[in-house]
């Protein structure tokens, strides 16, 4: 049976930025794309099998049923991201513009059977789906690729993503609330972040609460923070530690005078496990399972839910979950924690939560092996000298705990992948004289600081095969081919954007260019390497369309060894640009030390410093700013990270940038008049940058006061943040100082900031509106008039209405947003001014104005309106650029085709390229049936 590997669609906007982390992972790809082109009977591993059987994990009479699905793909399944009208509206589209083709039944096409697409019953409001069908019926049916090119799209735009069904079951069970802390402890690479943001966001107003996402692995982290960046958070924090040393730090207590220790409501321990539940997307596990991956992994599951525990509130819930059928990483863990934490912690009985997931309860007992052979208790296991741990086996005292409560979800009752879960609620606080002893302390095998220091660099016990750390992204990995190629494309570009952006601070090294006109720079090396990568990517992605496996794996082969080039380019380029960030820190802090402010408590502070001060932050920064060399520069309250104030530059946190609160009245003054931002819009006070270029940072990101709170507390530095914030304004190069802003808005912080805006705001009809989308601008009928004498296929803007308000505002950003009727506004008392689409949004008049109530009316800030502050629910609005010739959006292409789809679906659109299909769905070709 030839087994068609899967797109992966991957990204939202951009891509991954992290090349090295991509070409590492290369080689698993590798792998296991050659294992998808196995046959079924090699998905088999006598160890595996005897192994689960012993264990008893599969009920009778289950166990062909449950060896047959894991030689078998996965289905697709993906969830629409947020809530609300929006998403309501691209499921009820998928219905009835795709699914409902399949009324009659699953479709037969050329004998093979197309099962209708089916949302995941226990999955609230049919957010999720599940559709399986091969690449060749997508070819065979055009309703299919239809379907896919439509999915494709709504995961680049951010609407839906891509997620395992079974993957999706943990977050559920937190039950998260905007007023949550909550804390995702093995984040990478960020499916269930998203889903814990999506329900911290779900309430009506701003969320109190916040999600810090850590993981251990610093380039996943990157990826963690590309992957949530579409939900465009200002809740989010990203931290970078093993999470079973997961820091003490302190938060303002509710008094607001008493610090306390950061505790958190909701705890996700999705850990590092030996992942052989995701044998069927990464079958490539098959020939690498060992019972030694599961054995090596469970002290460092153990120690990461037992920290979890350690930082849960009272009376909050924590979630542990593997994707592993393994009871040494499952219940041998789950029960060791409720005996260690001696009644602080208890299971929670959820057979009453979605009770549509079938599921099976956990095991009070199992079984311990190692290599050579199964022992029966600990005491036999250690006489032999085995490398296990007492805390593996079951004991009479085990089981007597609630293990049934634990949860296994098996392959083939659901066509899913493999997973565990249980949720433990904290009682009390725990003992304080618990913790897990070492092993070295048990036995003089494998040290836990050994598995501990290994698994920081993936997971991986040493000395054992690269299985550890298998969650959803190796699960990508191994269906991941043909999209390689844009990928990789997408990531060459942001990566070398970024080291050739003229004020790209600490990453750009390219002065080295041109030291020797004949010698290429690092970038340039960098750029021709990736460009070859990419040319052998699309040469594999085209082989493998032709099913030529050998040239495929060379071509592979040649993009893996290229990739690897230009990361070593890039890591040279990175050398230089650290050097060089060094002397600029060095040169900050010789300043600074000359000045002095201490306040960390977030207030702006009034002292402006004298620029020529040896404070100046020296370089291309000055340029950046705008020729701003001789302005007056601004003393920060506190600085963090990077080698920030006080810090050696060798020390924690130094390849994490620095984190500098904008406090500069400079810089928030013209912001807050040019906007007309609110005065409670908390912009002195939850601004900060990620660079230590103080005087006019290229972007600036909004943080919520909790992690605000939390960042100005932690004097200490113990958090090693590698992402927070909402990027909300982004320098912006003008020629006339006088008319625009320094800053134009980011469009991710748009749908955040917009409420607090009352400046610069423009109300396009429907037409314009779409036509901005598609086209990226429009004219102003006066210039083009005098530069072009008047004919013209430019769209040109004839709303007499826009041309008004246009006038009325500055040069510079402006926002673009949906006009909409009075009577939609009405309907909706505390709304912003900013709809979302519906049948009341205004037509297009290019001679009747509305009345100027209607057009001119600056939202409210509304504490309402934060809580859309979700891509999947962002109000139609844009970041524009007003210039003397055009309107112009710099808004990138896949959420200008989302807000596009937006409009179309709330118009009730319906698409009118179904005939074919439909005829083909009433059975009326030779080939195609359809079965009831
Ligand atoms: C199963 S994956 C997590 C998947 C993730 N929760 C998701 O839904 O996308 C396990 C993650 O744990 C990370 N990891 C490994 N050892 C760790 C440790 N000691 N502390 C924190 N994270 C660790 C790995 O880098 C990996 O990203």
């Amino acid at each position: 049976m030839n087994v068609v590997p899967q797109k992966r669609h991957k990204g939202g906007r951009g891509s991954d930025r992290n090349l090295q982390d991509h070409t590492e992972k290369r080689p698993r790809s590798d792998a296991a794309l050659s294992m998808q082109w196995l046959d079924t009977a090699s998905k088999r591993n006598d160890d595996f099998e005897e192994y689960y059987k012993e264990q008893d994990i599969v009920p009778e009479g289950e166990w062909e049923s449950f060896i047959k699905i894991l030689g078998t793909e996965l289905p697709v399944t993906f969830r629409i991201n947020g809530s609300g009208r929006f998403a309501d509206n691209l499921r009820d589209k998928l219905q009835s513009d795709f699914f409902s083709h399949f009324r009659k039944g699953d479709l037969m096409v050329a004998d093979e059977t197309i099962q209708v697409p089916k949302p995941l019953s226990w999955y609230p409001n049919n957010y999720a789906w599940h559709m399986s069908f091969s690449r060749q019926q997508l070819r065979k049916l055009p309703l299919l690729g239809e379907i896919h090119e439509f999915m494709k799209k709504a995961n680049d735009a951010g609407s839906i993503s891509r997620q395992e069904a079974v993957s999706m079951v943990p977050p559920l069970f937190l039950d998260v609330q905007p007023h949550h802390a909550v804390l995702d402890m093995c984040a990478a690479p960020g499916s269930k972040t998203q889903q814990l943001l999506e329900a911290l966001h779900s309430g009506d107003s701003f969320p109190s609460g916040f999600v810090v996402a850590n993981d251990s692995d610093l380039k996943r982290c990157n990826l963690l923070t590309h992957q949530t960046k579409r939900v465009c958070s200002p809740c989010l924090m990203v931290t970078n530690h093993s999470a079973e040393q997961f820091p003490e730090v302190k938060r303002t207590g509710a008094d607001s005078h008493q610090m306390e220790p950061l505790r958190f409501d909701r705890i996700l321990a999705d850990v590092p496990c030996s992942g052989d539940g995701t044998l069927r997307k990464a079958p490539d596990i098959w020939r690498r399972w060992t019972v030694a991956n599961g054995n090596g992994l469970h002290l460092l599951q153990l120690r990461i839910a037992l920290k979890g525990c350690k930082l849960l509130k009272v009376g909050g819930r924590m979630v542990y979950s593997t994707c592993t059928f393994n009871p040494i990483e499952d219940e041998a863990v789950v029960s060791e924690l409720l005996e260690v934490c001696r009644g602080s912690i208890e299971l929670v009985d959820v057979s009453g939560e979605m009770t549509a997931l079938k599921r099976l309860p956990g095991k009070k007992a199992w079984k311990v092996r190692d290599k050579v052979k199964w022992y029966s208790n600990w005491e036999e296991a250690q006489s032999a000298g085995a490398k296990l741990d007492p805390s593996m086996f079951p004991s009479p005292s085990k089981a007597e705990l609630p293990l049934e409560r634990c949860m296994r979800f098996l392959p083939h009752h659901q066509d899913t992948g493999g997973f565990f879960v249980c949720v433990l609620r904290k009682v009390s606080e725990l003992p304080t004289d618990i913790g897990v002893p070492s092993a070295k302390q048990r036995q003089n095998g494998v040290g836990v600081e050994e598995e501990t220091a290994a698994a920081e660099h993936g997971g991986v016990p040493e000395g054992q095969p690269e299985v550890g750390i298998l969650g959803e992204d190796q699960e990508e990995d191994a269906d991941m081919v043909v999209d390689d190629k844009k990928e990789l494309e997408n990531i060459v570009q942001e990566e070398l954007e970024e080291l050739e952006d003229p004020s790209g601070e600490i990453r750009d090294s390219s002065v080295q260019k041109g030291q020797d006109s004949n010698t290429l720079s690092p970038v340039e090396i960098a750029r021709q390497a990736a460009e070859q990568a990419i040319e052998a990517a699309q040469r594999a992605v085209d082989a493998l369309g032709a099913q030529d496996l050998a040239a495929c794996s060379h071509a592979e082969a040649d993009a893996q060894r290229a990739g690897a080039r230009a990361g070593v380019a890039l890591d040279m380029n990175n050398k230089a640009g650290k050097k060089q960030a060094d002397q600029k820190k060095r040169e900050y802090h010789k300043g600074k030390s000359k000045t002095t402010a201490t306040s960390r408590d977030g207030a702006v502070p009034s002292q402006i410093v004298s620029a020529k001060g040896a404070d100046s932050v020296e370089g291309e920064e000055d340029e950046g700013a705008g020729g701003m060399n001789n302005a007056p520069r601004f003393e920060p309250s506190w600085i963090r990270g990077g080698g920030g104030r006080n810090r050696t530059l060798s020390g924690r946190g130094n390849a994490i940038d620095p984190i500098v609160p904008m406090e500069d009245p400079e810089v928030l003054q013209p912001l807050l008049e040019y906007f007309g931002l609110s005065p409670d819009f908390p912009i002195g006070k939850q601004l900060i940058s990620r660079s230590l270029e103080v005087a006019r940072p290229k972007r600036l990101y909004f943080v919520c006061t909790a992690l605000h709170d939390i960042l100005v507390r932690d004097i200490k530095e113990q958090l090693k943040v590698a992402a927070i914030g909402l990027k909300v304004f982004e320098r912006q190069e003008i020629k006339d100082s006088n008319e625009a802003c320094f800053y134009r808005l980011a469009q991710e912080g748009l749908p955040f900031l917009l409420p607090h805006i009352a400046g610069q705001r423009v109300q396009l009809c429907r037409a314009d509106f779409l036509t901005l989308l598609r086209e990226k601008h429009l004219m102003m009928p006066d210039a083009f008039v005098v530069e072009h004498g008047g004919a013209s296929s430019r769209p040109v803007i004839k709303d007499a209405a826009l041309l008004k308000q246009l006038q009325g505002c500055r040069f510079g950003c402006v926002v673009a947003e949906l006009r909409h009727t009075a009577a939609q506004e009405a309907s909706q008392p505390g709304s912003t001014s900013v709809s979302e689409p519906t049948s009341a949004v205004e037509p297009c008049s290019s001679t009747v104005s509305p009345p100027s109530s209607e057009i001119f009316t600056p939202a409210a800030p509304s504490s309402a309106s934060g809580g859309g502050a979700l891509m999947a629910n962002a109000p139609l609005a844009l970041s524009a650029w007003k210039g003397k010739a055009s309107l112009a959006i710099m808004v990138d292409k896949n959420e200008c085709a989302q807000m596009i789809e937006k409009i179309a679906a709330a118009q009730g659109t319906v698409r009118n390229k179904m005939s074919t299909e439909i005829s083909l769905a009433e059975g009326q070709t030779d080939d195609i049936t359809i079965r009831p």
